[in-house]
């Protein structure tokens, strides 16, 4: 039986933006004010776009927030497909640009080979980390744990932080970080949007198989809370 995970359901997309990038910057904060610094894990592809422009405008102390993404397309950071781009271009902007932000690719020519520097990378950021904002497939994929993948199960059980990944369904090979490192967190929000993800999401609480949704790696676990906000 998959324990519930907090689900919060929105009118517009832009209530629901509004509502999590405040919830973000709140707790960001609040580890500032007691840790002296925070972390923040974000996600690619489409759906973040507008909530990194409203979080990159908030008023909290940027300096000391730690950013990275939970996975990486190995394509150079100023190619289109690059989430790096996508973070550079819309939330390390405004009062989000002085951020400590480190990418997950890097100059080895494969993920295989550049995992062990993009690890140590990110040796120095606050874990566990404060807040994590994961997306999700219509395959079932969050982060790059995609299922067609020979590497999923790798992925879902390295102590390493992160993993390579070589999706048949997806462009790209990818790094992620693993379901070991994704899980120490203080909090994991699950952002998604259209009807077409909450069908998926409902069929993951259903499929008790993680190898077909590896996004109950993150909803059938008691480590991490996970928050759901939706919106059609
Ligand atoms: O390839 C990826 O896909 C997922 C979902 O992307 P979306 O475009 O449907 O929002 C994303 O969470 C992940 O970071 C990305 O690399």
């Amino acid at each position: 039986m998959i324990k519930e995970s907090v689900f919060k359901s929105f009118d517009s997309t832009n209530e629901l933006e509004s509502v999590l990038a405040d919830k973000i910057a709140g707790q960001l904060q609040d580890a500032v004010d007691s840790r002296g610094k925070a972390s923040l894990i974000v996600s690619g592809g489409s759906t973040p776009l507008k909530l990194f422009q409203l979080l990159s405008k908030k008023a909290i102390d940027w300096s000391e927030v730690y950013i990275t993404l939970a996975d990486e397309r190995w394509v150079e950071s100023d190619e289109k497909d690059s989430n790096e781009r996508l973070v550079r271009e819309n939330l390390l902007q405004n009062r989000a640009a002085n951020a400590k932000f480190r990418g997950l690719k890097n100059m080895f020519a494969t993920p295989e080979q550049g995992c062990a520097m993009t690890s140590e990378s990110l040796a120095n950021f606050p874990r566990p980390f404060d807040v994590v904002v994961l997306g999700m497939g219509t395959d079932g994929h969050t982060c790059s744990w995609f299922p067609c993948s020979k590497e999923l199960d790798n992925a879902l059980t390295s102590k390493e932080l992160c993993a390579a990944v070589n999706p048949t369904t997806a462009p790209h090979p990818r790094i992620t970080l693993t379901q070991d490192a994704i899980l120490a967190s203080r909090q994991i929000y699950l952002h998604l949007v259209g009807e077409a993800k909450l069908t998926v999401y409902k069929k993951a609480l259903l499929n008790e198989n993680v190898k077909e949704m590896p996004i109950r790696a993150v909803l059938a676990q008691r480590k991490a809370p996970v928050d759901v906000f939706y919106s059609a």
